[in-house]
């Protein structure tokens, strides 16, 4: 297959600067061609560049961070996305998660296009389910499902036009929850499994449980990576790291599973901070789980 890598620089989805690295930091580890080894054909597409942003504040929230440009890099990304996956199989490159305001969006629009349902498997410590309303940081990368799910207070971001239904989402790897997010997710049908969950039940139960949903209804699925999903000891380049996170198998596992499913259609990375890596070795983790989900593996298991 046809994989389109799309760079998003995206840096304004919360305060700490470093994320715009990021692109750069995939294509230095390989991504390429790692995923030319595994016999896909590759075009980057470059980097995403926004409108320019005024720097005016919403009266009605002051408190949100740098707003107008995270809804600059969601008009960006509505079109990229959109684009990149009539091309192929997009792989977003972040940038913070503020990017999947946008991806989501753009692969949405495809999938609608295309009379097929869309699913999102959101791999994140932290379920980014506020809204502009209840964040209390005022990082708008903390957003993005509350978006595509079609809840209130984003007035000022391009108005969703494929919201995706809430039993459409399954959120693994949860150990940072704020408590409005807590609340909603209480009383949703978001899939949402903690980190508890995993240690009791490991992973593949829940995960196969989504992915036959995602089968039966004919759906696309975007993968959404925040490299925060994985324990700190292996990936310490993030902003926002919680410790007691996804072992490296069990980060690799969820990829193989999905990959055996033949569901994924695209896929964010998201969250890596090159600034605060060590050598290299998380964002040469996260091309390592992209091959994982694009087909490398040691044997082939039976079926
Ligand atoms: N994509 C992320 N790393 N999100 C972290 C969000 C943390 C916290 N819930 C907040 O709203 O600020
Ligand atoms: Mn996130
Ligand atoms: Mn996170």
């Amino acid at each position: 297959m046809t994989c389109v890598l799309v760079g998003a620089p995206v840096d304004s989805g919360k305060r700490r600067q470093g994320c715009k690295m990021g692109p750069d930091a995939y294509r230095t580890a390989g991504l390429e061609e790692a995923l030319r080894s595994l016999g896909h054909s590759v075009h980057d597409s470059g980097n995403v560049v926004p409108r320019p942003a005024n720097e005016n504040q919403d009266p009605r929230n002051p408190a949100l961070h740098a707003l107008d440009e995270n809804v600059a890099w969601t008009e960006g990304l509505i079109a990229a996305g959109e684009k990149a996956a009539r091309d192929g199989f997009p792989i977003f490159l972040g940038g913070d998660h503020a990017m999947s305001l946008g991806t989501i969006a753009g692969v949405a629009a495809y999938a609608k296009a295309e009379g097929r349902p869309l699913f999102v498997l959101w791999l994140d410590a932290h379920s980014d389910i506020h809204t502009p309303t209840t964040t209390q940081s005022g990082n708008l990368h903390g957003t993005a499902v509350a978006y595509h799910l079609g809840m209130d207070g984003f007035d000022a971001f391009p108005p969703l036009e494929n919201p995706i239904p809430q039993d459409h989402v399954c959120m693994i790897g949860l150990r940072s929850v704020d408590e409005p997010e807590h609340q909603f997710l209480a009383g949703s049908d978001v899939m949402a499994i903690d980190m508890r969950a995993i240690d009791e039940q490991g992973i593949t139960g829940p995960l196969t449980a989504f992915l036959d949903s995602v089968a039966a209804a004919g759906g696309m699925l975007h993968v959404s990576l925040d490299a925060d999903f994985l324990d700190p000891s292996i990936a310490p380049a993030v902003g926002t790291t919680v410790p007691g996170g996804a072992t490296f198998r069990e980060a690799h596992l969820v990829m193989e599973l999905v990959c055996d499913s033949g569901l994924a259609t695209s896929l964010d990375l998201a969250e890596l901070n090159p600034f605060l890596d060590e050598r290299g070795k998380t964002a040469t983790l996260m091309v390592d789980l992209a091959a994982s989900l694009l087909g490398r593996r040691v044997f082939d298991r039976p079926t």
